[in-house]
């Protein structure tokens, strides 16, 4: 199934709440929750209780993607501020293995997330381990940035490697990602988009339901 993740870091913070519930009302199957430690990554986003306050607004799969060196140390902090998955960097976390157990000994599904430029051979030993894996397709740290194109050949070859194992692990893309480009991305491979500046700069609820009809072509 091809789900939408919106994600909050392009939303109007004054108005948080509401748009959440408007995205989530319009049909997004997930709310993508960017938290960033400006070490990791250079910026600062926010973390367990602009989590927890958003937690009433939706019953909608709280996706929290974790910019943050070492993330292992937040697993259960984020779990009780109100998360459903989430997604650690592999180049965050020293003991990978161990930090996708403790989430889903914590009972979340756990993703891991790879810059543009790390290889997929790092999930070779991980991949049937996890529920997903994010492939980032911008630098990440901030939003509105443009599409890295050479994104593209690693979710075809993400899909065959999964393909070849007999997995359907799910295939986020996040960054850049729009209504221009997202069929490209689904005939790649990808299931699952955030879109941040593609949702919430405009009508969020027009956007969003763009969005599904896109992927109800592909659903008929
Ligand atoms: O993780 C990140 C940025 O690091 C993303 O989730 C962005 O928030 C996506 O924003 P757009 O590129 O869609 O505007």
């Amino acid at each position: 199934m091809l789900k939408l993740a919106p994600s909050i870091l392009a939303a109007d913070f004054k108005n948080l709440g509401q748009q959440v519930s408007a995205v989530a009302e319009a049909g997004a199957h997930y709310i993508h929750l960017d938290v960033m430690d400006g070490a990791f990554v250079p910026s600062i986003s926010f973390g367990m209780p602009v989590i927890s306050s958003l937690r009433s607004c939706t019953d909608r799969v709280f996706d929290v993607h974790m910019m943050v060196e070492e993330p292992g140390r937040y697993v259960s902090d984020i779990k009780a501020a109100g998360a459903d998955l989430i997604c650690v960097h592999a180049e965050a976390c020293v003991h990978l293995d161990r930090t996708v157990n403790q989430i889903k000994e914590a009972g979340l599904k756990a993703g891991i997330a790879l810059n543009p430029a790390t290889p997929l051979s790092v999930l070779d030993c991980i991949l049937p381990e996890v529920d997903m894996v994010l492939i980032m397709s911008v630098n990440p740290g901030f939003g509105g940035q443009k599409f890295i194109p050479y994104t593209l050949p690693k979710i075809k070859a993400l899909r065959a490697m999964c393909r070849e194992r007999g997995l359907e692990t799910d295939i986020q893309v996040d960054g850049g990602v729009t209504c221009a480009n997202v069929r490209q991305l689904i005939e790649a491979g990808a299931n699952v988009f955030v879109a941040g500046s593609a949702v919430f700069k405009g009508d969020a609820v027009a956007n969003t339901k763009e969005f599904l009809k896109i992927f109800g072509e592909y659903e008929r």
